[in-house]
């Protein structure tokens, strides 16, 4: 029993303290929990709500170590699978004094990747009121397509409300072509599509945030776009035509920017849970982002309710 849901692939980040150095050069690691969808799930955990996260890992020490992880961080883990044949994914991260890091996935072939849909008869939604889901698991195989496909078909049967992040990973995909088709088609699924305006380009060819939204408008399911625009916020559209663009937040000192576009779907999400209005959803989203960035993990800037309120009160602004 859960007020939200999501589907992905844990990962174990190896991130470098070594900084400015190329991958194949860094010497030593600090072992962190990534993943853009668990991410999301602790974020959501730390506001104080519930949530499950659905997924697979492996019968491995990695395995392990993410299970007892994502118990402590007190995110539900009834649909969490143990796969004795595959391995649990990591991912190793560098550590940049600016920019995005470079990250190398080992994920081919892992446990995750193997989540058959079966698993989909089991979701109890009778309390979900949002699920999350994003780009990244459909990509990893076509059974984690299918049984992601099926979840989605599953929550809209049900009349959960969904937010879709692209969260472009074309590493992950066959081409370019079949990861556009895909996500634009999955985007549709959803009520709310959150994209940001570099994939806005990838996607549907335009980096003009009001193109963009009026492109995912187009979707069956959709109702909201929200495009996330960096440091300048975001641009709000809704099929009713209303428009808006709600300010982000500066940062002195950028550490990491991994975890930020999961920062925005959580506060957005979290606060439409609390009955908010959109544009304090929205302003969350933005805050959760800019506090994010400012740590070297993918999901420890995430705040609670009192951290929330304090960023608000240093920046002065009311939600
Ligand atoms: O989930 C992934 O693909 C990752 O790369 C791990 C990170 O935690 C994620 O990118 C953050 O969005």
């Amino acid at each position: 029993m859960s007020e939200v849901i999501t589907i992905g692939e844990p990962l174990v980040i190896l991130a470098s303290k070594d900084m400015d150095k190329k991958l194949e050069d860094v010497k030593t690691f600090q072992r962190l929990l990534g993943g853009a969808e668990l991410n999301v799930s602790i974020g959501i955990s730390r506001l104080g709500h519930s949530v499950q996260y659905i997924s697979q890992v492996g019968d491995d020490p990695f395995g392990k170590y993410v299970k007892k992880e994502i118990s402590e961080h007190n995110v539900g883990t009834d649909y969490i699978l143990e796969d004795n044949e595959h391995w649990t994914g990591h991912q190793i991260k560098q550590l940049v004094s600016k920019g995005d890091p470079d990250t190398f996935n080992y994920r081919k072939n892992s446990a995750a990747s193997y989540l058959t849909s079966e698993i989909v008869d089991k979701i109890d939604l009778s309390d979900v009121k949002f699920a999350h889901m994003s780009g990244i698991f459909p990509a990893i195989s076509e059974t984690a397509e299918n049984t992601f496909r099926k979840l989605f078909k599953k929550l809209i049967d049900n009349n959960v409300k969904t937010t879709f992040d692209p969260n472009l990973r074309p590493q992950l995909w066959s081409s370019e072509e079949v990861m556009r088709e895909t996500i634009n088609n999955l985007a549709s699924m959803a009520n709310i599509v959150l994209p940001g305006i570099n994939e806005g380009k990838i996607l549907m060819g335009s980096s003009d945030p009001e193109k963009i939204a009026d492109f995912y408008l187009k979707g069956e399911q959709t109702e909201t776009v929200i495009v996330k625009v960096g440091p300048d916020g975001a641009f709000v559209k809704n099929k009713n035509g209303e428009t808006y663009t709600v300010h982000g937040f500066k940062v002195d000192h950028v550490v990491d920017t991994v975890g930020a576009g999961d920062g925005f779907a959580l506060g957005v999400i979290s606060a439409l849970l609390e009955n908010k209005p959109l544009k304090s959803a929205v302003l969350r989203g933005n805050a959760v982002g800019a506090l994010q960035v400012q740590t070297p993990g993918d999901n420890d800037g995430y705040p609670t309710p009192e951290e929330l309120k304090a960023f608000y009160e240093k920046e002065s602004v009311a939600e």
